[in-house]
């Protein structure tokens, strides 16, 4: 029998001849690894399977820890420091095991049905909107981000752009790089006893909230759920209300359908005179248009971009017609921050990304683990040890619905089930079960069962993801 390619991790690049099973049964002791943050891997672990069968491509700079750990592991990493172009992208991630990616690369419906071989999505950022979660949860793939490990940098970066909008820092240092002393206190301010408006109160917004009233300022926040106000900071109950009471309004919501040009000319006239606004969040939550009006009415006394609604794929001149168009006159105007997406980009947050994300991939791609996935529910079952190496751990994700699960059970139950757990997150469930003392033709059997009963779902669900065997 062989394994469908769809639903067997392995690459015939590493396995010449046709895929088989027996790369699932290379059990051995794995060594052990950790790092700096957590362990991956606990000591004593045994070996999936043939760890340089695993395909990764790693797009958009991602940091070397990451990179590290996976070829630690053994895996095969090819590594861009960009994003793709559409059509090198869609040859590119159809063999891969795993793509990594950060906000850049769109992986829409139509890029993932390329994708014969995909298990794993790793975003190395926080936003998870450039992913089509729910497509790749129906072809099974799980989706891993970080969710906050750049939020202090984001922070950071907006506590250095309040005070550099506050005093109007950009346009003095750009008048004195090209010759003029410019001495004078006019629209310059200190920020203590300034409101700062947060709109999104989450990892970021709160994290913000600490730095700035640490620095004398007072906070105000919008959420559209109800939260805990860190220090003395206070929820407003709309956005208006938020609008016409700060004077630094600064954004920080996923990008939704809900927060599409959550700030346009009205919430920009409603803010007050003087006032500033700073977006770090997602490009399309502010309509640039209008910004670009208000700005020249002189309403707003500066404004902070460090997003757009259309961004270059690569470092360089940006000849984007989206960004460049308001850009071109947006730069024009006095006090305006312009910034390239580096909100999240510092050493620091980096790193622990790399390893955050890097970390929950190869525990997903070894062991089935799916903690802090953002498309799957989340199951694991403690790793299998030596004392266990005649044990086969399946994976089972399968479309939510009666029957199921009893029907797996039943193919399951001509075996010792050790231990299993299952658990469900919409329409998507996920099975793991470990079961003791399978010898290699039985799990040929096994797969063959199960891969009949898989013919039964919809076949874009790939219910089917046996991971490992460790009979030798
Ligand atoms: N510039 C950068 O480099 C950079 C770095 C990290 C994150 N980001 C962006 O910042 C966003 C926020 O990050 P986070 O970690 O704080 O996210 P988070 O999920 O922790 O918090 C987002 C908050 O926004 C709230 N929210 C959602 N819709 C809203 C709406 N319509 N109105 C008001 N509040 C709303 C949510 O309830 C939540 O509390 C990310 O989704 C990402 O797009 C940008
Ligand atoms: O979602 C994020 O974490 C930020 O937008 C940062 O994205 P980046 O990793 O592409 O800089």
């Amino acid at each position: 029998m062989t394994i469908p390619r769809d639903i067997i991790p392995l690459s015939n690049t590493v396995v010449p001849s046709s895929p088989s099973l027996s790369a699932f049964f290379n059990a051995g002791a794995s060594p052990s690894y950790e790092t700096s943050y957590f362990p991956v891997v606990p000591k004593k672990q045994l070996k999936p399977f043939n760890t340089g069968d695993i395909r990764i491509l790693l797009l958009e700079d991602i940091d070397r820890t990451a990179r590290e750990l996976l070829q630690k592991e053994g895996y095969q990493v090819e590594s861009h420091t960009s994003s793709l172009r559409d059509s090198e992208l869609a040859e590119k991630i159809r063999d891969v095991h795993v793509i990594g990616i950060r906000s850049k690369t769109k992986l829409t419906a139509s890029v993932l049905d390329h994708a014969e071989n995909l298990l794993a999505i790793g975003c190395f950022c926080i936003g998870t909107d450039q992913v089509d979660l729910e497509y790749a949860a129906k072809r099974g793939v799980t989706v891993f981000n970080s969710p906050f490990s750049n939020s202090r940098s984001v922070a950071e970066l907006v506590i250095a752009e309040v005070i550099m909008l506050a005093r109007r820092i950009c346009d003095k240092s750009m008048e004195m790089h090209f010759g003029t002393w410019q001495k004078g206190s006019t629209r310059s301010r200190e920020i203590r006893g300034k409101v700062l408006g947060i709109i999104g109160y989450g990892h970021i917004g709160s994290q913000l909230s600490v730095l700035a009233e640490s620095m004398g300022m007072s906070v105000l926040f919008y959420d559209v759920v109800p939260l805990m106000a860190i220090g003395k900071a206070k929820q407003v109950k709309s956005l208006a209300e938020l609008l016409v009471s700060s004077d630094f309004v600064t954004l920080h919501v996923p990008e939704t359908l809900e927060t599409r040009d959550l700030i346009g000319r009205t919430e920009l006239e409603t803010m007050k005179k003087g006032s500033y606004l700073i977006n770090a969040s997602r490009g399309c939550v502010v309509d640039l248009q209008a910004l670009c009006e208000v700005m020249r009415s002189g309403h707003l006394a500066g404004a902070a971009l460090d997003v757009f609604p259309r961004e270059p794929s690569d470092d360089g001149p940006y000849f984007n017609e989206d960004l460049a168009r308001w850009v071109t006159e947006i730069r024009d105007l006095p006090n305006i921050i312009l910034t390239p997406h580096i909100g999240g980009s510092t050493e620091e947050a980096q790193e622990a990304i790399g390893a955050e994300v890097g970390g929950a991939l190869l525990r997903y791609i070894n062991f089935g683990c799916t903690i802090g996935a953002a498309n799957m529910p989340e199951v694991t079952l403690r790793s299998l040890t030596v004392a266990e190496e005649s044990h086969l751990r399946v994976i089972f994700i399968h479309q939510n619905r009666p029957g199921v699960l009893r029907q797996v059970n039943d193919i399951l139950g001509d075996h010792n089930v050790d231990k299993q757990m299952s658990d469900s997150r919409g329409d998507i469930a996920y099975m793991m079960a470990d079961i003791s003392k399978v010898d290699s033709t039985e799990v040929q059997a096994l797969y063959t069962k199960l891969e009949v009963l898989s013919c039964e779902i919809p076949k874009f669900l790939s219910p089917l993801r046996p991971y490992f065997g460790s009979t030798r």
